[in-house]
């Protein structure tokens, strides 16, 4: 299994950025999310944040909330995501890190929650609804596990706040492009190149931005701008929810989209 640092020291001698696709476990059901997993890894992805489905995703935008719906509906628990995250981590070693909310940790128990994270071979847990303040749990579970707890950085973060971020995040850190949810979108803003360099300039640890990445163009302007990588989730999921009568299409769209945008990680 290798660690985000192994990943952005071997990505930055090949002169690359990291590109990491989300998918949520079960959509459109189990088995074809696991393939869809498999076709993004072979297809150039260099680390993937799976999201577990929940019924309030407070964080994202519709493409995600009704790929969270499709999921429950197929009868997705808990229990049946550590199975999934077994089974991919038999077939990959690359990092593999989790996108949930904190009502799914809280059920479960933090300590067995994350024990069996560990257990599972996963290497991050991003809470999408718990702050660092409310973390303390979680950080103590996350350092006995050895799984690093990434958070969340806004536009509105202020450089105190994320140099407090930065005391407890490892991994990475994930920088949210706009205020706003999860969601495909066309541009993006000058702010948010801005915003990647404070946070070069500010945090300790690789850049991965999220929120709105959906084209070539895009990951190119973000990493000029100094952004290690970026997280695509709603460009793919969109791929899923337009093709689910026809399911063999998914993965063929899903390998080309996947080439398409790991190509333009690499930096001139
Ligand atoms: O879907 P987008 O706009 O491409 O953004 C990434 C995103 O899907 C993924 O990182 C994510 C899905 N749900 C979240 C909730 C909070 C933070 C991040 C996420």
């Amino acid at each position: 299994m290798k660690t985000y640092h192994e990943m952005f020291t071997d990505l930055k001698m090949r002169k690359e950025a990291a590109l990491m696709p989300f998918i949520v476990i079960g959509d459109p059901d189990f088995k074809t999310s696991l393939e869809i997993a498999k076709t993004l890894i072979n297809n150039g992805a260099d680390a993937l944040e799976i999201g577990f489905p929940f019924s309030d995703p407070i964080a994202d935008g519709a493409t995600i909330q009704e790929a969270d719906t499709r999921a429950l509906k197929n009868g997705i628990t808990v229990d049946k995501c550590f199975k999934f995250l077994r089974k991919l981590r038999k077939f990959t070693p690359i990092p593999i890190g989790l996108l949930v909310y904190y009502n799914l940790i809280y059920q479960r128990g933090v300590e067995k929650f994350y024990k069996d994270t560990m257990k599972a071979g996963v290497n991050s847990i991003l809470i999408a609804d718990l702050p660092p303040e409310e973390a303390e749990e979680a950080l103590k579970a996350s350092k006995k596990y050895n799984i690093d707890q990434i958070f969340i950085i806004a536009p509105t973060t202020s450089n105190k706040r994320l140099k407090m971020i930065s005391k407890h995040a490892s991994g990475f850190h994930y920088l949210v492009s706009v205020m706003g949810v999860t969601g495909a979108r066309k541009e993006v803003k000058k702010s948010t190149l801005t915003f990647i360099k404070r946070v070069k300039e500010n945090g300790k640890l690789p850049v991965m931005v999220g929120f709105g990445i959906s084209k070539p163009s895009h990951i190119k302007e973000i990493t000029k701008a100094g952004a290690d990588g970026a997280i695509v989730g709603s460009a793919i999921i969109d791929i899923i929810a337009k093709n689910l009568d026809k399911r063999e299409k998914i993965l063929e769209e899903i390998a080309r989209f996947t080439k398409k945008m790991k190509k333009a990680t690499r930096r001139p």
